[in-house]
């Protein structure tokens, strides 16, 4: 099962139903500084295109899906043939699996360039990730808010600032009961690069 006790400061946020847990100074501020200089250099960002309403529109950030060969994902229609791991990213990864006691398999890179890069109301409630997956997602960069919102008719969203080197986990229900999203913001804001890490199940 998904670890909560680690001294690495995982804290259990209040969110009804539970399942989600935040360490807002998970990686070192050198090492986050490094790793973000590096993964803006190095990964393989692309701009994907989504098919919405009938119409093809440019994903408002650039993106990359790396993990092992056998890890493959589909989102919004488009079926994605993961990248193979580079250094930096293998170097998060056994850090966030030390954090967690899960073994990841793939990750979604997001890189967004500015205030206008965003990502839409979604659950990542994928068939490949099983009936309760356990995501880890770190942030470096610019401060970013995230929202959370019950799928139930008139629910309120709340939010929470994820900060540079930041681990947020979502885990249990959370992704049958909740949707996310990380919205435009008007204010100057860096760049920002979030790596969820998934299991997708073979
Ligand atoms: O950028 C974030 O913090 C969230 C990313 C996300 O929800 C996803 O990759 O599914
Ligand atoms: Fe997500």
């Amino acid at each position: 099962m998904f670890r909560t006790d680690f001294p690495s400061s995982l804290q259990a946020l209040p969110v009804a139903g539970g399942g989600l847990y935040y360490a807002e100074a998970f990686l070192p501020p050198a090492e986050a500084d490094d790793c973000l200089a590096a993964l803006r250099r190095e990964v393989p960002w692309k701009q994907s295109e989504i098919r919405l309403y009938g119409r093809t529109v440019r994903e408002p950030r650039l993106g990359c899906w790396m993990g092992d060969a056998g890890a493959v994902y589909r989102y919004s229609g488009t079926v994605f043939r993961p990248e193979p791991w580079i250094a930096p990213v293998l170097g998060v990864k056994q850090a966030v699996e030390a954090a967690t006691g899960q073994v990841f398999n793939s990750v979604l890179l997001n890189l967004y360039r500015d205030g206008r890069d965003a990502m839409g109301w979604h659950s990542d409630d994928e068939p490949e990730l099983g009936p309760a997956p356990v995501i880890a997602s770190v942030s470096l960069g610019g401060v970013r808010r995230f929202l959370l919102r019950e799928r139930r008719a008139g629910a309120r969203s709340s939010g929470i600032a994820l900060a540079h080197g930041s681990l947020l986990v979502m885990a249990g229900d959370l992704q049958q009961r909740y949707r996310h999203s990380v919205p435009r913001t008007a204010k100057p804001v860096a760049a920002r690069v979030n790596l969820t890490f998934r299991r997708i199940l073979g």
